[in-house]
């Protein structure tokens, strides 16, 4: 099954979230209380998809909120170079912070991120600061699940949805959930159904869909997609980590990703990159399978590297492991 987005679009990927930095720990393999050095990238899960999706060769635009001091001007200019639209990255003017994002890379299996998002630029954006006919020209809007956790974000977020789907834009939903932003299990999973039932496309780990329904305990794809084909979704992606990944459409096909062996340097930053590079195969025509070797290919080549944002690969680089086909069995 493949998707149809309306061609003669300015921009292929328009992502809505936050634009914030990530300090990865330079001495690694060590708890953070010991690393002395951090290294300084553009972050925050929407930027970073944004930014694989350019590198890929996609137009993207940004709509967001960025403090107007020296890190939200580093934000700016970085996305920016990369070719992102940032017309609609709004200056917050009240004292606003930009998201930290400190990383600690114990071992490769064992990765944390430290947050510090406390009065975050990203959470104050206003309904009034999200234009329609920006949302209009693109092919896909893309959606990060924190974008949800806070008001005014919540609103303005609801209100980015409504208007793409008023305007026939194939809206795709990261659930990308980090537990600092959100009060309650329960408004969680009432904000990620609300959206997930509207988006056109679904992508979350296991653990995500599990916020989703509530549930305590692992949840299975099968009553997962059982729920959202009752609704908009066309196409939902259920990542299992270093397990690979599955995709579901409504047709009633699935298909299974396997993820790619390589060196891993730390985990995260595989969902961002998996992200880009599936959305860049559907938005290429591809089949689903194929997309699915994209997303595993682009994270496998993240996990190598020392960020998640500067690490986006290159179509070349993406379809040359996929030649390769080492796959994890
Ligand atoms: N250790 C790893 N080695 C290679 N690929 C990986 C590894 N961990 C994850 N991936 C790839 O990244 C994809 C997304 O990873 P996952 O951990 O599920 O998402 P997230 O980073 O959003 O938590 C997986 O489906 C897999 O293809
Ligand atoms: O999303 C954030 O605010 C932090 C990211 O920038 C960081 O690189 C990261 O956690 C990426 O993780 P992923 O979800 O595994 O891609």
């Amino acid at each position: 099954m493949a998707i149809s987005f309306e061609e003669n679009k300015a921009f292929d990927v328009i992502a809505f979230g936050r634009a914030c930095i990530d300090l990865n720990a330079v001495e690694y393999n060590r708890p953070m209380e010991e690393t002395m050095t951090f290294q300084k990238y553009v972050g925050g899960s929407p930027a970073n998809v944004a930014i694989g999706c350019s590198k890929l060769g996609l137009k993207a635009g940004f709509i967001g909120k960025i403090p107007d001091d020296q890190h939200g001007r580093f934000i700016e200019q970085y996305m920016s170079s990369k070719g992102i639209d940032t017309s609609q990255m709004v200056k917050d003017t009240e004292g606003r912070k930009t998201g930290l994002a400190f990383t600690e890379i114990l071992s490769p299996e064992e990765c944390s991120i430290l947050m510090y998002r406390e009065n975050a630029a990203d959470l104050y954006i206003t309904t009034s600061e999200v234009q329609e006919e920006y949302i209009k020209q693109a092919k896909i809007f893309l959606i990060s699940g924190t974008a949800l956790a806070q008001s005014p974000s919540r609103e303005a977020a609801l209100k980015a949805v409504h208007l793409a789907k008023k305007n026939n834009i194939k809206v795709a939903f990261e659930l990308d959930y980090r537990p600092y932003t959100w009060q309650s299990r329960e408004e969680t999973a009432v904000y990620y159904s609300l959206v997930a039932e509207k988006a056109d496309i679904v992508i979350g780990t296991r653990e995500e869909y599990d916020m989703m329904e509530n549930l305590s305990s692992e949840g299975d794809n099968q009553t997962t997609i059982d729920y959202l084909f009752q609704h908009e979704p066309e196409l939902v992606v259920i990542k299992h980590g270093v397990d690979g990944s599955y995709a579901y459409t409504k047709d009633g096909k699935s298909y299974q990703g396997k993820a790619y062996k390589t060196k891993v340097l730390k985990t995260f930053g595989a969902g961002d990159s998996y992200a880009s590079a599936f959305l860049y195969a559907i938005l290429s025509g591809k089949d689903v399978e194929s997309a699915l070797k994209y997303g595993s290919a682009s994270a496998s080549i993240v996990v190598s590297k020392h960020s998640s944002s500067e690490a986006m690969p290159e179509v070349s680089e993406i379809e040359a492991l996929i030649q390769e086909n080492n796959t994890y069995v």
